[in-house]
């Protein structure tokens, strides 16, 4: 019946379908047109990638083994009730619900994961993964300090604003949700005294610090508190799918909220806007929250910690940072809105003004960021860089949105990889006025709304060096974070990744070879082909085969592929999943002829949006450089606010 429908058409419909060669047809077109010199003014000539590496949904099935059974991609559905949808709603549910029609839970906020591989559990169901010699698998932590150590190595040209958007983006479409998290904060795997329980709680998984290893750790023992999946849901599909907590879909639930209590609770209910705290030098920041949370630890009426769409938000200052930055662009839309359409009421402005900001978040993430992570080529080629004109007819309702598990417990943590571990604070002559050590200010935002750091922290965003995406983490996420504050739970960041992983159910590294069209390895020496040599040989010392080997370390060891920051396997994770987040969201900004898609005027103003337009408007800042996520050069000038063409939103106002 029904489930037997959406089983078989995803794999018929998506692998070489003509659409995609329709697609490759506009794409060429558009070269001609000479579309390319608009914003990477700089770009190179086209790199040769001798082994590019498709996105799963677009290759040839002889060439990509589709691991998941048709029966299994969508398994999940089964776990939740169907909702009501209006068909007739031209604006986004606030969970996501009901973008997909025929498939309204697909990106739904708290519903399951979704797989584009098969699992990997020891008990075929939710116990992790062990060496095929049938022993454990070797320890986490072990991993970590073997291979994933600090060295500090600058990206040569992409700044932190990368980073920080790439926070943005996963918080907005991935939320692993941890088992018996309540009033107490997560589970406690560990105990107190930072020693290892003699008998392990069955909600956790445990990373053992050996006196061996490191004598002179004063932690013998990491928490990891096992994600929350379908079998706490009531639903026995074998294996466990993880739940998620926030809407798939890029649609700003970071500011916006992926529920209807939480919308509200964050809505003046005047004039569409979103309540805002005015700050000690009369500028919008977030409002604070009341009470404290398991994320909020405030003790004084006067600590800041805010409160807005996703409880991350003050998980460090950058990401506050930004979210304020979205928040004051909500509201700024909302007078310009207001202005042009004197009659409209409170609903009315907020859902327009939500729906256009979206739309610019939407595209500054495929415009500039995913070409930045991808690869402008790798992009290009596999139809993720918006079109110049025109409206793009390719929604594809078979095509799953949901976060899928390799992405959110894998091959996107990654960029963990990026974060520097000190912050510069920068003023408008672009000299560094203080730095910032990130441990300090973990949960602590504070500091975003004295004086007039909100602008220099955005500055620094832009001219402050990432990290380079590889096998080197600051320890100051692998030695001195924290899960939540004042809690003394103490993280390792890369070593939770890995573990995540294990949790999650990923195969190992050699599946995802076979997934994204390499040949599978039979020896630690065939993988040589994407790792060198020294780091093969780092590998089979802690591993006991090539089958063995963790995905999130192989792939932090593969060589970058040409102008992207990732290697071969998370590319084509990656692009996988912003091809679905993409042609699978029926609301995508760039879709005509759906009930909530924009009018054509409207939409070729919102592809003059670009991030440094957005920061002008929302800060004191005035000039940026005209590609925002790579540091200010002679190539990349810093240019006056003034000379970016204000939104012109009069395509907005109604007869
Ligand atoms: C200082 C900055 C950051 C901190 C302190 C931080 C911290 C964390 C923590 C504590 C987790 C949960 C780990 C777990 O229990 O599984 C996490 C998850 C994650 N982080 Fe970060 N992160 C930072 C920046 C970033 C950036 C820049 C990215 C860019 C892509 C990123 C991507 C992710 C992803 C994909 C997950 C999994 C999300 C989920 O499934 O809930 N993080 N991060
Ligand atoms: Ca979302």
């Amino acid at each position: 019946d029904n489930f037997q429908n959406e089983r078989n058409k995803p794999n018929s419909y998506t692998y070489g379908s003509p659409r995609t060669r329709a697609k490759n047809d506009v794409i060429k077109t558009n070269n001609i047109q000479g579309e390319e010199s608009q914003h990477f003014t700089m770009s190179d000539e086209p790199v040769l990638d001798s082994c590019p590496s498709k996105i799963p949904s677009l290759m040839d099935p002889s060439t990509s083994i589709g691991f998941l059974q048709p029966q299994e991609i969508s398994l999940a559905d089964q776990c939740f009730s169907r909702p009501q949808c209006d068909f007739f709603n031209p604006f986004r549910t606030m969970d996501g619900s009901c973008n997909n029609l025929q498939y309204p839970t697909w990106g739904q906020a708290n519903t399951a994961s979704t797989r584009i591989i098969q699992a990997n559990y020891s008990d075929g169901y939710a116990q992790p993964r062990k060496s095929i010699s049938g022993r454990e698998l070797p320890n986490a932590r072990k991993i970590r300090t073997a291979i994933l150590q600090d060295i500090d190595k600058s990206s040569s040209k992409n700044n932190l604003f990368v980073m920080q958007y790439a926070q943005i983006v996963t918080h907005d479409t991935e939320f692993t949700l941890l088992k018996e998290s309540g009033p107490n904060g997560p589970l406690k795997c560990c105990n107190e005294d930072g020693s290892a329980p003699e008998i392990l709680p069955k909600e956790c998984l445990q990373i053992k610090i050996s006196d061996n290893n490191e004598p002179h750790s004063k932690h013998r023992c990491l928490s990891v508190p096992r994600a929350l999946d379908t079998s706490d849901r009531g639903c026995n599909i074998k294996p466990v799918r993880q739940m998620i907590g926030v809407s798939s879909f890029i649609d700003a639930s970071i500011l916006y909220g992926s529920d209807l209590e939480t919308s509200r609770s964050i809505r003046k209910f005047k004039n569409g806007k979103l309540r805002r705290q005015l700050g000690p030098n009369g500028k919008s920041y977030l409002p604070n929250v009341k009470k404290a949370t398991e994320l909020c630890n405030v003790t004084l009426d006067s600590t800041v910690c805010y409160v807005t769409g996703d409880p991350r938000v003050n998980i460090q200052p950058d990401m506050s940072v930004v979210t304020i930055l979205l928040m004051r662009l909500h509201n700024y839309l909302c007078d310009e809105l207001k202005r042009l359409n004197p009659k409209w009421d409170d609903e009315r402005i907020y859902q327009e003004a939500r729906r256009l900001l979206i739309a610019m978040h939407q595209h500054v993430t495929y415009n500039e960021l995913v070409p930045v992570i991808l690869g402008k080529d790798f992009a290009r080629e596999n139809y993720l860089l918006p079109l110049s004109k025109g409206f793009d007819d390719s929604y594809d309702q078979y095509l799953n949105p949901t976060t899928i598990t390799s992405f959110t417990a894998a091959a996107f943590r990654s960029l963990h990889s990026s974060i520097r571990g000190f912050i510069e604070l920068v003023n408008e002559a672009r000299k560094i006025t203080s730095k910032i050590r990130l441990s300090d200010f973990f949960f602590k935002p504070d500091i975003v709304q004295k004086q007039d750091n909100y602008d220099s922290f955005t500055r620094g965003l832009l001219t402050q060096h990432a990290q380079e995406v590889d096998q080197y983490f600051t320890e100051e996420i692998s030695e001195f974070a924290v899960r939540i504050p004042d809690r003394h739970q103490h993280i390792d960041l890369p070593s939770v990744d890995l573990e995540r992983g294990r949790d999650y159910g990923e195969p190992s590294y050699n599946k995802f070879r076979q997934l994204c069209g390499l040949n599978e390895a039979k020896t630690f020496d065939d993988l040589i082909d994407q790792i060198d040599k020294k780091d093969i040989d780092a590998l089979s010392k802690v591993y006991e085969h090539v089958d063995d080997v963790d995905y999130y370390v192989a792939g932090l060891l593969e060589k970058s592929k040409p102008g992207s920051m990732l290697g071969h396997t998370f590319q084509c994770v990656v692009g996988e999943m912003f091809f679905r987040l993409k042609y699978g969201d029926r609301f995508y900004y760039e879709f005509g002829h759906q009930i909530g898609s924009f009018k054509l005027d409207q939409l070729e103003e919102i592809r003059k949006t670009t991030l440094g337009l957005i920061v002008c408007i929302t800060s004191d800042i005035y000039s940026v450089q005209r590609n925002m996520f790579e540091v200010p050069s002679s190539r990349n000038p810093l240019v006056s606010c003034n000379s970016i063409a204000k939104l012109n939103l009069s395509a907005w106002k109604e007869e």
